[in-house]
């Protein structure tokens, strides 16, 4: 039997880096259709600014093992709509995952395939589980980065699919300086 080395890694709690980690970079042209108002994004997509960054540390796509990854999430606006990441199923969809609040302030939009949708505020220190079959996609709600940790099966992948063309049932906006939820006018089951 041949095994695997344990690993212990310090992740940078003001920054989010994990060293040793691979790093993706999400810009606002990789989020093309993602945002309801077109215009605004139109205008900002001249600065095209990075939305969210992730340190991923993965394995081989193999059922048992777990992948570890931090996203840092900036902080901004589409018109009304916060900055949020893309948003994804799992490509083997039973999959579940473990997200955990490092820093900052944002939560999670988690959403089955009939279009039922749930809002999970997130701070340091909070524990989201996401349960299997469940679409999830972070929003960032503060005026600081959201950084936050997540586990799940290194056989999970990401189905962007569905989301990237429907997206979710509701959007989170700013309102008179509030958070709130509205239904999405785009959506369609
Ligand atoms: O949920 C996971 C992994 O299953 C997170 O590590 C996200 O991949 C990351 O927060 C970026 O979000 P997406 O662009 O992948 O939606
Ligand atoms: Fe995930």
């Amino acid at each position: 039997m041949e095994y695997k080395n344990p690993l212990g890694v310090d992740i940078d709690l003001e920054t989010g880096v994990i060293p040793g980690a691979k790093k993706l970079v999400r810009r606002l042209s990789d989020l093309k259709g993602y945002f309801v108002d077109e215009k605004a994004y139109e205008e900002l997509l001249k600065e095209n600014p990075v939305v969210y960054e992730v340190y991923a540390i993965e394995q081989e796509e193999k059922d048992g093992d777990l992948n570890f990854a931090t996203t840092v999430l900036y902080p901004g606006k589409v018109g009304r709509e916060f900055f949020f990441t893309k948003g994804h199923y799992h490509s083997k969809a039973d999959r579940a995952e473990i997200y955990y609040g490092i820093k900052g302030r944002g939560g999670m939009l988690l959403q089955t395939p009939e279009g039922k949708a749930e809002w999970i505020e997130m701070k340091p220190g909070t524990v989201v589980y996401v349960p299997p079959y469940w679409a999830h996609r972070t929003v960032n709600t503060g005026d600081e980065p959201f950084i936050f940790l997540a586990v799940y099966p290194a056989d999970a992948g990401h189905d962007y699919g569905s989301i990237a063309e429907k997206g979710f049932s509701k959007l989170v906006v700013e309102e008179n300086g509030e958070v709130k939820l509205v239904d999405n006018p785009k959506w369609k089951e």
